[in-house]
């Protein structure tokens, strides 16, 4: 049997790689539930986004985001080279698309964790991707995650929720929703979505 590289795991035959779209409001959970997959399934591949926002505390330019000025996004817009863009909560966010065009030609499987807006473009421009919805146990949940992870002041906060509400009114456009209660099932589940058997 051929030898394969330490830390990655061969995709079997019947298994088909695909672009997995992961939406859902802010302080739901999307960026933990991606990182605690990741960690044990590093050849599942996620898209960095170009963004206005400025760095968290421990953000990395490159790992978390591309951290860019208005005059740059302003230029990836135009030069298009994003595969989608969208404004949210008073910053532009995109994803860069040769790198995703790229990773699937590979044979890699692509996970996106990008807005609502965003997922309605990316449904669009490549019908085939699985649209997966991220919502909260309740709306106090929610809320109690978002004020809880002190990374946004409370007009920021506030943005958010106001944001919140159209995103889980459009929950019957995704293909797929998974409850974030436990961050181990959802992990286990959006996995196993990546791959098309
Ligand atoms: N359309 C789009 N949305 C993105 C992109 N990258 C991130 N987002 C979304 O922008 C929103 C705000 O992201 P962020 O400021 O990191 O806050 P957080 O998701 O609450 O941690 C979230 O819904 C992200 O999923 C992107 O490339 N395109
Ligand atoms: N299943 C969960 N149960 C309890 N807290 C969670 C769960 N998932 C995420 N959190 C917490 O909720 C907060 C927001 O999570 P985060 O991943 O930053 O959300 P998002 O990326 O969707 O904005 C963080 O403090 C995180 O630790």
């Amino acid at each position: 049997m051929a030898a394969t590289p330490r830390g990655t795991t061969p995709v079997p035959p019947d298994v088909r790689p695909r672009l997995t779209v992961l939406s859902g409001p802010s302080g739901v959970g999307k960026s933990t539930v991606v990182a605690h997959m990741r960690k044990e399934h590093p050849e599942v591949w996620l898209s960095v986004s170009a963004t206005t926002r400025r760095p968290r505390p421990g953000e990395k330019h490159g790992v978390h985001y591309f951290f860019v000025s208005d005059e740059e996004m302003d230029k990836l817009i135009a030069n298009g080279e994003l595969l989608e863009w969208a404004e949210f909560a008073g910053n532009r966010y995109g994803t860069p698309r040769d790198a995703v065009l790229e990773r699937l030609e590979s044979g890699e499987p692509v996970l996106l964790e990008i807005d609502l807006q965003g997922a309605r473009q990316v449904r669009e421009s490549m019908p085939d991707a699985l649209l997966v919805f991220l919502a909260p146990p309740s709306w106090e949940e929610l809320v109690r995650r978002l004020t809880g992870r002190g990374t946004e002041s409370p007009d920021v906060i506030e943005r958010r929720l106001e944001a919140a509400k159209t995103e889980l009114a459009a929950e019957p456009e995704f293909d797929v929703t998974l409850v974030n209660t436990s961050v181990e099932d959802v992990a286990r589940e959006l996995l196993a979505l990546t791959e098309v058997v």
